[in-house]
């Protein structure tokens, strides 16, 4: 157990109450002192809190003995009037008997190292404090819940089978074992390179959940695309004006789409630009074409489309003919708006947040939501594919191992014992 630690649990701002966490080697000791006595463990009991003699506050005290406790550790909980005097009262005295503040993420630092939780695990429980959407709550609850941890866990032990069953070919090559092994060892690689290699081609969609999504809008000048955003956005972020070329500067605005976070963004019109200003406008829009999510592409419905415009034309792309009450010119696949009428904003709302979803729903319940998470499993699966070309015993045991390693990045846990215990447990040779 390490020295203890203490930090404000509870939201910042004013509040009634303010729960102050504490952990580590000498909470019990330092519960004593404040309490007068050591409280019943894991009860909620009322104590008025001293410290050289001074009251500090009455408080609900928490006593939460390790090793079943968050963090594994000796803990305690200090639910205080939440001013601001109370809260500096107490965290001096704390100091004065031997505790420090704590540093960001250090109590999920310490439970992660008394292997109270696996990595996926801290990392859910990190998205679900940032969590702002119920998408995002609900995906970053699975993975605290161990999601993806179950997966890895589940892959590892086939892996580590695997591994033990050609360490065992090497140790024991004279034994009575199939002569077919390698064979066997690696389709049964080659059906978990598959199922690792289905998960990373998600197309990002948790990452995508987590991180937001961007949606550009993209069209002719005068198309309405100003009008379009204020429209969707609800509040008027973006000029609109009758003048051609009004839009220069990318204006974003933050929605939330099907409960996925979703940043718009409002570009300018694509044409040859009257001067270097809007020439730079029309060089921002086409970078945001390429790097967004999702291309609204805007035409009037009053005009022919424009060749800039259709040349953005794709299958992923969202087509809206906007200006519905001027004119009725066909354009493929388009959902006829007006931003003016509000004809239709009702249906390119629902194609939005049906296209938001598709990009960055809830996927299966193990899902990558991090980079590293792909960047690991990336790693295994590129060690799987080495295993069938590698001829000698020893190189394909260590790709499996290799392998092994990778996808336990995952969770930050490298179980060598297990590979051992498999090893000599499960082929019992009598040797
Ligand atoms: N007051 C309070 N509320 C809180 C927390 C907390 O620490 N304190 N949490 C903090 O994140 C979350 C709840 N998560 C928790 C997870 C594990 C344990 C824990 O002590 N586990 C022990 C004992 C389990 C039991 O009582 O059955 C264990 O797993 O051994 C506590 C809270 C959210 N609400
Ligand atoms: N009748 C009608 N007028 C519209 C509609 N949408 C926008 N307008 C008008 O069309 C003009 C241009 O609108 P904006 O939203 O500024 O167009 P934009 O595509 O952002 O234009 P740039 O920023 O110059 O690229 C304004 O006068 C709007 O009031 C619509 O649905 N119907
Ligand atoms: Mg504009």
């Amino acid at each position: 157990m390490s020295g203890p630690i203490f930090a404000l649990a509870s939201g910042a701002g004013r509040a009634a109450v303010a729960l102050l966490r504490l952990s580590g080697a000498g909470v019990e000791e330092l519960v004593a002192v404040l309490c007068g006595a050591l409280p019943e463990p894991r009860r909620a009991s009322l104590r008025r809190l001293t410290h050289e003699g001074v009251v500090l506050d009455r408080a609900l005290v928490l006593w939460l003995p390790g090793p079943g406790s968050y963090t594994g550790e000796d803990s305690a909980e200090l639910h205080l009037h939440g001013g601001p005097a109370v809260l500096a009262a107490v965290t001096e005295a704390l100091v004065a008997l031997g505790a420090r503040p704590a540093e960001p993420g250090e109590f999920t630092r310490r439970a992660f190292l008394n292997g109270r939780m696996d990595l996926t695990a801290a990392e859910g429980i990190a998205d679900l404090i940032a969590a702002e959407t119920e998408a995002q709550r609900r995906q970053a609850l699975r993975q605290a819940e161990g999601g993806l941890a179950a997966r890895h866990a589940e892959w590892a032990a086939r892996l580590t089978r695997l591994l033990a069953r050609q360490e065992a070919f090497i140790e024991f090559e004279e034994e009575d074992l199939p002569t077919d092994l390698d064979v066997q060892v690696s389709l049964a690689a080659g059906v978990l390179r598959e199922e690792m290699a289905a998960l990373l081609a998600d197309g990002g969609r948790a990452e995508k959940l987590r991180d937001g999504l961007a949606i550009a809008i993209l069209g002719a000048p005068n198309a309405g695309k100003s009008s379009l955003l204020n429209a969707l956005s609800g509040r008027d972020a973006a000029i609109v004006s009758a003048r051609a070329g009004t839009t220069r500067d990318v204006v974003e605005v933050r929605l939330i789409l099907a409960g996925v976070p979703v940043t718009l963004a409002d570009t300018a019109g694509l044409r040859e630009a009257a001067d270097e200003i809007e020439a730079e406008g029309v060089r921002r829009a086409l970078a945001r074409a390429e790097a967004a999510d999702l291309r609204m592409l805007v035409f009037a419905a009053d005009a022919e489309p424009d060749a800039a415009t259709l040349s953005l034309l794709g299958p992923e792309a969202l087509v809206v003919a906007n200006k519905s009450d001027l004119g009725d010119v066909a354009i493929e696949g388009a959902i006829r708006v007006s931003a003016r009428t509000g004809e239709g904003l009702d249906e390119l709302r629902a194609r939005l947040e049906g296209a938001a979803a598709a990009r960055a729903g809830l996927g299966e319940e193990a899902a990558l939501t991090r980079p590293r998470h792909r960047a690991a499993l990336r790693d295994a699966v590129e060690w799987l594919d080495r295993l069938p070309l590698a001829g000698l015993p020893e190189l394909r045991a260590e790709a499996l191992r290799n392998a092994l390693r990778a996808l336990s990045r995952l969770t930050g846990r490298v179980d060598v014992e297990q590979v051992l215990d498999l090893i000599f447990g499960e082929f019992c040779i009598g040797k």
